[in-house]
């Protein structure tokens, strides 16, 4: 199987629809900076890699667009590269994207055609460089499955999120890949149903047993022995391992800890924010009412109060261990992120 979230040719950026499955696959053409903003701010494409990636080729669309006009220059990107970074401000990937952009273009003296160039070819490396980290997450998390095992996950952190076959879910479909017959529960991940309307309609395209839950019936699962591990994805993990993901990730934290169940966390190392050394400091993006309303058929009133932040965040002391691109980190967490490409690389960390 393979889902195509993200496509770049001929200088043209479509995405898969996302607020419209599973019942439709439709592909959107993004033409210019504004429809890029819209396509991240309303969840058409979501997930923290797949929007770096996404605002990464948007960058570059702007910049064809402005070089059409003959309007190109470093300080137009700059304000533009600020607009997308404030689209969504919870998952770093975005700023991390988009700081790549510009710091290839930092020294081009405004060269119109090499900025345009420069600018697509970072944006394909960022999406390459995802699929394969996503391969080696997926590889690396595959050690922790055993035949036969249950998984547990929440929202969705597959294809649809990614530029490959994903992080958390990365590692069911290697472990599948590898023969090993592996069950899903699926959170449905209210309020807009990530779980349900994405990672539900993905494993069932891939043919992997997977059942779909409502996300207050974790606990008794678990407390059946039905749940061998729960795996998520993340938005943002601090220096110290606070870890911002999917609102109701905390949650299943707590309920893995009480149950003794392995909870792990799967994030490239673009997920990490090491500017931050916990996670007081990583901002949870506010969602609309509407969002939440809407699932009931409630019109919006003003004088309606809900509650709809889009992330928790997850304490480290609740998570076992963060599958990255370099293996697996290991508690104590604030002495190991730190070091992780250095000491993955020497091979004496796993
Ligand atoms: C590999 S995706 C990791 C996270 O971005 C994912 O778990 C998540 O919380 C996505 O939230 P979303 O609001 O759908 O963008």
């Amino acid at each position: 199987m393979n889902i195509e979230t993200i496509r770049f040719k001929n200088n043209r950026l479509l995405i898969l629809d996302q607020t419209l499955l599973p019942h439709k696959q439709e592909y959107r053409t993004l033409k210019d900076l504004s429809q890029v903003i819209e396509a991240i701010k309303s969840l058409r494409v979501r997930g923290a890699p797949a929007i770096g990636i996404v605002a990464a080729y948007g960058l570059a669309i702007h910049a064809l667009n402005l070089k059409a006009l003959k309007k190109l220059d470093f300080v137009a990107l700059k304000n533009a590269a600020q607009q997308l970074k404030q689209a969504r401000p919870t998952a770093v990937n975005l700023k991390w994207a988009i700081d790549r952009q510009m710091a290839v273009i930092e020294n081009l003296q405004n060269d119109q055609d090499e900025m345009v160039s420069a600018l697509i070819h970072e944006a394909k490396t960022i999406h390459d460089e995802d699929r394969e980290t996503c391969d080696k997450i997926g590889s690396y998390g595959d050690a922790l499955i055993a035949d036969g095992f249950n998984i547990l996950t929440h929202c969705n952190t597959g294809f649809l999120a990614t530029g490959g076959i994903g992080t958390a879910l990365g590692i069911v479909y290697k472990a599948a890949e590898n023969h090993k017959k592996v069950h899903v529960f699926v959170d449905e991940t209210r309020p807009v149903g990530q779980g349900a309307r994405l990672t539900f309609w993905e494993l069932n395209q891939a043919g992997i047993p997977a059942t779909l839950i409502t996300d207050n019936m974790a606990g008794s699962l678990m407390k059946e022995g039905k749940v061998d591990i729960v795996i998520t994805g993340a938005d943002r993990i601090a220096a110290n391992g606070d870890t911002a993901n999917k609102i109701g990730t905390y949650s299943l934290a707590v309920l893995a800890k009480a149950h003794n169940i392995p909870f792990y966390i799967a994030a490239p190392y673009s997920t990490f924010d090491l500017n931050i050394d916990s996670g007081q400091q990583i901002p949870i993006e506010q969602r609309p009412k509407e969002e939440v309303l809407q699932f009931w058929n409630i019109p919006s009133n003003d004088s309606y109060q809900v509650y709809n932040p889009a992330f928790d965040v997850t304490p480290g002391d609740l998570i076992n261990g963060i599958i990255t691109e370099f293996g697996i980190i290991k508690k104590p967490f604030e002495k190991n992120i730190i070091n992780v490409p250095k000491q993955f690389n020497k091979g004496d960390a796993t």
